[in-house]
């Protein structure tokens, strides 16, 4: 594997620009960002900062590939050939790939899927990634034991826990691959304070194995614990700037 060049940004974001359409509102466009410029390096935590509705969550999203930019790029290093890559204008295949080797995402709730157990949810990550399977079910029975998991819910489906159980299996599931880059939609708040501080344990030993992590926190100790950088998005705010 060539050799990891720590000054290297894993994620560099230029000149990128976003507004909806609302069809329903006769294709009003409502613009939310522009000009959103940043880099994320090997262990380097950047918190997106800024008001309610500023845009942080459709940056995240546009980053990982959920929204579509109207421009700039989004370059991020593939794991695999350690190019960058522009997942703002790849094709979905492009996406689907650099999902799999080199950006993982803790969106805010789980995607609860009906008859698959807490264990499976979370190994199922490293199964598509070749790992056995009994390997990688004892790996996220150690992940939801660290989270306080109650071990009589390991093997039932998720759909019926608690907002707090299912952030947890949510970020077990996040956490358990390798991959450089790591995007984090406020993954502690259904937590309590004990849950809360795992989740800091969990993310300082990511940022020090030199993952890139980019996330939203609005709980503030949290944000002051992991952050080495925060940025505020109310600088590329497009409403103040139309
Ligand atoms: N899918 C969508 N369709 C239309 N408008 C959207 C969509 N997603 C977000 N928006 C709008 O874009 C703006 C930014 O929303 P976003 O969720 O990115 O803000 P945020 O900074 O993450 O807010 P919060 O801190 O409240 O979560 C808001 O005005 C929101 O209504």
């Amino acid at each position: 594997m060539p050799d990891m060049d720590t000054s290297a940004p894993l994620l560099d974001v230029s000149s990128v620009a976003k507004s909806f359409t609302m069809h329903l509102r006769g294709g009003l466009r409502l613009p939310v960002v522009a000009n959103v410029a940043f880099t994320v390096h090997p262990g380097e935590c950047v918190v997106l900062g800024g008001p309610s509705g500023v845009g942080k969550s459709s940056i995240l999203r546009m980053v990982y590939g959920n929204y579509a930019v109207d421009a700039g790029q989004i370059l991020v290093r593939d794991q695999t050939t350690q190019e960058m890559a522009d997942l703002a204008t790849g094709d979905p295949r492009l996406v689907l790939d650099l999902r799999q080797n080199s950006i993982g995402y803790v969106s805010q709730f789980l995607r609860a899927v009906p008859r698959v157990s807490a264990l499976d949810v979370v190994a199922e990550p490293l199964v598509t990634r070749g790992v056995e399977r009994n390997v990688a079910t004892s790996r996220a029975g150690e992940m939801l034991e660290r989270l306080n998991l109650p071990s009589a819910l390991f093997t039932l489906p998720p759909a019926t826990f608690s907002g707090g159980e299912k952030q947890r299996v949510n970020i077990a599931r996040g956490f358990i691959t390798d991959h450089p880059i790591l995007l984090l939609d406020e993954p502690t708040a259904s937590l309590d304070a004990a849950n809360r501080d795992v989740v800091v344990a969990m993310i300082k030993e990511k940022l020090g194995v030199g993952t890139a992590i980019l996330g939203i926190f609005h709980d503030i100790p949290v944000r002051e614990a992991v952050a080495t950088r925060i940025i505020d998005v109310s600088a590329f705010s497009a409403r103040e700037a139309a």
